[in-house]
């Protein structure tokens, strides 16, 4: 036996392939790596060593007999054959290119377990910025490049409960030591956790080499809804309501424009801007009032929808505010439903899209959890927000602007976004739908990457990436930071006396700061429309501008086609604010 060797080449032997009888079977288990020699060519510079994996495992044994083995005494298994197959890999030639052999190995050939350089070589693990784990059964760390990750954009594939959020987590957690812009969009409150530091053994957080962290200054968290739905929220993010344009207004909820109401809207809208410098929605819904069509009350209806959204300020947040080196912005959508938060998801990556190509922010990453729901795949169903996100899938990595699509639905997932990302980390999945769509986007893709994949531990994960030779089982590190994802205990919760939620819902005042639109008298409403809803309107006085001390006539009072929602009121809100953000909150 060759000092070292931990198996041998035995039996019939091709170029990809061939068998091992296994003599260290602690260094020869199914996905390790091992080396051979390879010195079968008569040209000497091929002589080299060559990467190789086992991809099976068998065991076998003849002598002992089964009375043996039933009362427990088969002590002695030192004659069992252990038999491993093992795919090659290959080899890096002087040019750094991957090699595989072109004659078969010789039987009789020692095995040994591949060492850290050659492994790291061949399989082309040379990003050196992100730790994301260690090779699994190895202590060789995997690290990710930030600009191929970025630039090409990545996707994270699982499902439910295999640790998505987790792994997300841990890559958003390099990508804030490396100071990168990121724009999260998070349905579930779950990444407002990297804030404060992990917790865990220590043992574990050696085992990687990371200590606990929290990223609190870096992290923004931002509520579409308002602080009292979402009280953890740092700040509230609005979009802008001034000026809004045919464009902006029916992007909102464009099932709910026909080319009718369009044409109505347009109408109004030319009328306003002919008036005012600055106008509102409040504007707008008296302009449209004068329309003498009755398509007008779908139009009206419509915009006050839209209005009692609460989103639109005239002191919206900005992209540059949001997109900003070494700050995580976390637009938590807890409390805003699904309509809503695809048309905030279009508005805010085109405003993202459009700020980078013209360099008014930085490069960086927009995170996009639960992806299927924001660019679903044709026939599953229709959002506003798909375009924008196969934009920015598509030409996103010309300017700078990387995409991370987190998803438990890959089958759901629009085609062109997930076969744009360059980097897929995918742990456990076992629906076939999703399977396929998986194996579907990646390039040579074996039933064994399909099987591994059903396979997965926790905590483990398949990488695949353009800048490595093959897809490789990744030991997910600890997160740095607390985990916020964790599951709901459902018996300890009924077994926890809690006191009864607060009667009414109460909806601070968002905008304290707001000017009071300027308004005119609203022309008498189709009864019907008119009549306000006795829980969802509070009047409030018109509010008279005073002349100026130069004399100048101020523009014409405008007065709200309906009053808009309370201010600070209990009763705020009322029954188009709940059914938008939801009436438990
Ligand atoms: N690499 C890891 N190391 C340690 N624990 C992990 C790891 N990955 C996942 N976990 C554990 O698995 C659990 C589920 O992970 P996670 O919340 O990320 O799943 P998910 O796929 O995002 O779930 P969901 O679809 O419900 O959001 C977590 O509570 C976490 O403790």
């Amino acid at each position: 036996m060759v000092r070292g060797s931990v198996g041998v080449i035995f039996g019939e032997t091709g170029t990809f392939e061939f068998k091992v009888m296994v003599l260290d079977s602690s260094k020869v288990y199914r996905g390790a790596y091992i080396k051979v020699w390879h010195d079968a060519s008569s040209n000497e510079k091929d002589h080299t060593w060559v990467l190789g994996q086992v991809m099976a495992i068998k065991r076998s044994s003849d002598s002992f007999s089964i009375e043996e083995a039933m009362k427990g005494q088969r002590a002695d298994k030192s004659d069992d054959k252990i038999v491993a197959e093992i795919m090659i890999i290959g080899s890096r030639d002087e040019n750094g290119m991957l090699r595989s052999p072109v004659i078969p190995f010789s039987p009789g050939s020692p095995i040994f377990a591949s060492d850290e350089g050659l492994t790291r070589a061949v399989l082309g693990l040379t990003g050196n910025e992100m730790d994301i784990g260690l090779l699994e059964g190895t202590n060789i760390k995997v690290q990710l490049s930030v600009n191929s990750l970025v630039q090409k954009h990545c996707s994270i594939l699982a499902k439910t409960g295999s640790g998505k959020s987790y792994t997300a987590s841990v890559l958003l957690e390099e990508l804030l030591d490396q100071n990168i812009p990121l724009l999260i969009i998070d349905p579930h409150s779950e990444y407002s956790s990297l804030k404060v530091p992990g917790e865990g053994n220590e043992e574990d957080f050696s085992r990687f080499g990371v200590v606990p962290k929290g990223y609190g200054s870096k992290i923004t968290v931002y509520t579409p809804a308002s602080k009292s739905l979402n009280p953890d929220a740092d700040e509230l993010f609005r979009l802008n309501g001034m000026n809004l344009t045919v464009k902006d207004l029916t992007s909102i909820f464009p099932d709910n424009f026909s080319t009718t109401h369009t044409g109505i809207l347009y109408e109004a809208i030319q009328k306003v801007r002919a008036e005012m410098e600055t106008y509102t929605i409040e504007d707008l819904i008296f302009e449209v009032g004068n329309d003498k069509s009755k398509a007008k009350w779908n139009v009206i209806s419509v915009l006050e929808q839209i209005r009692d959204t609460g989103i639109l300020s005239p002191n919206p947040t900005s992209i540059e505010e949001l997109f900003q080196k070494g700050k995580a912005s976390v637009i938590d959508f807890k409390g805003v439903t699904p309509d809503l938060q695809s048309m905030i998801v279009a508005s805010l990556c085109t405003s993202l899209f459009e700020a980078r190509k013209l360099n008014h922010i930085p490069p960086g990453m927009l995170v996009v959890e639960e992806a299927h729901n924001y660019a679903p795949e044709k026939g599953f169903s229709k959002t506003t927000s798909t375009d924008i996100l196969r934009t920015i899938a598509s030409e996103g990595r010309k300017f700078g602007l990387g995409m991370m699509v987190i998803s438990q639905r890959p089958a759901r997932i629009d085609k062109n976004v997930l076969s744009q990302c360059g980097t897929q980390v995918i742990m456990k999945v076992t629906n076939p739908n999703d399977l396929k769509a998986i194996s579907k986007g990646l390039e040579g893709v074996t039933s064994y990457v399909e099987e591994e994949l059903m396979r997965l531990p926790p905590g483990v994960a398949m990488l695949v990436s353009n800048e490595i030779e093959r897809p490789v089982l990744v030991d997910i590190r600890i997160r740095k930071s607390k985990h916020g994802g964790e599951s709901v205990n459902v018996l300890k919760a009924a077994r926890t006396v809690t006191p009864p939620p607060p009667s009414a819902m109460i909806v601070e005042n968002h905008e304290t700061s707001r000017p009071a639109p300027v308004r005119r008298p609203m022309p008498e409403l189709h009864p019907s429309v008119s009549e306000p809803e006795s829980d969802m309107i509070i009047n409030i006085p018109v509010v008279d501008i005073p002349e100026t001390a130069s004399g100048i006539t101020p523009p014409p009072k405008r007065q709200p086609s309906r009053a808009p929602r309370a201010e600070n009121g209990a009763e705020g809100g009322g029954k188009l604010f709940k059914k938008l953000f939801g009436a438990n909150r």
